[in-house]
């Protein structure tokens, strides 16, 4: 059994993980929001789970490294100092980053990697998603996710072949651009498709979030998974052997 500290412990994700902790073989170790010391429940942790916010990233680090525990960063909108601050705190303690750390999606990355390594580059490849009203940040994490299985697999760089925010008399797509497309509305937990355009056929690989409990299962085997291992990046695939 392993102590899991939650931070952003009152967010809907949060809630979350607090459900399948109480009812499953893992312990609640405390949580903390903003305005509180995550240092607090990091040293009664075995291991922290992060759903909070960019801006609180460096901080959550910090502390798990005091802490010597393994972190679990489930937050979106990550720009790329966030992502250093990965690389740099996984120097000293096990990190995993995700956009989404559900099953349904780790193995929808893999099938679309593997989609865009077959299919050539003059298949146009869109990534669409779908989320709640509150959600803050777009593309989602996991879109991004999608696009960089995608990027990956055809030996490009994301960043410079995305296309996103389509409006007004942009001119025709750009040959072997990744193209975002992001809708909001109502209580929607997670859409996602990745829609490969050919000639006259297409392909759609999708996945659809009932609700945020495969999220929440997700990030508490994740952490657990993270205990005893050296320092050092780790992903939802090595965690479920994809
Ligand atoms: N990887 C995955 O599988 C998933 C990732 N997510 C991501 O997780 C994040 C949280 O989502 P969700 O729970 O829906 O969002 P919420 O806004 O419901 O929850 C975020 C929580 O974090 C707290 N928080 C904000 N800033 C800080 C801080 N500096 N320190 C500690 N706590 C803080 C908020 O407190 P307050 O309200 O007081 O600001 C709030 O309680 C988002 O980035 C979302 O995209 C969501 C679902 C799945
Ligand atoms: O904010 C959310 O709700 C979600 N965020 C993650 C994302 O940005 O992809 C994961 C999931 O889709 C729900």
């Amino acid at each position: 059994m392993a102590r899991i500290g939650i931070i952003g412990s009152e967010g809907r994700m949060g809630l979350a993980i607090a459900e399948v902790l109480a009812t499953g073989e893992h312990e609640c170790a405390g949580g903390v929001d903003r305005g509180h010391d995550p240092a607090d429940v990091a040293g009664h942790a075995d291991a922290l789970v992060d759903f909070s916010a960019p801006d609180a990233l460096a901080e959550n680090l910090a502390s798990a490294r005091r802490a010597g525990v393994p972190i679990l960063i489930g937050t979106t909108g990550l720009a790329d100092e966030h992502h250093a601050a990965l690389d740099e705190a996984a120097n000293g303690i096990p990190v995993l980053q995700t956009g989404n750390t559900s099953l349904g999606v780790t193995l929808l990355a893999h099938l679309v990697k593997e989609a865009a390594a077959r299919l050539g580059p003059e298949w146009d490849i869109e990534v669409l998603e779908m989320h709640h009203r509150m959600k803050v940040d777009a593309p989602s994490g996991t879109a991004l996710l999608l696009g960089e299985a995608a990027a990956e697999a055809r030996g490009v760089d994301l960043a410079e072949n995305t296309e996103s925010g389509r409006d007004g008399h942009i001119g025709k797509r750009a040959e072997g651009a990744i193209g975002f497309a992001a809708l909001r509305g109502g209580t929607v937990a997670g859409e996602h498709s990745v829609i490969f355009a050919g000639e006259q056929e297409r392909i759609t690989l999708a996945h659809s979030a009932e609700n945020r409990s495969i999220f929440a299962r997700g990030a508490v085997r994740g952490a657990a998974w993270l205990i005893g291992k050296p320092p050092g990046r780790y992903t939802m695939q090595d965690v479920l052997g994809l």
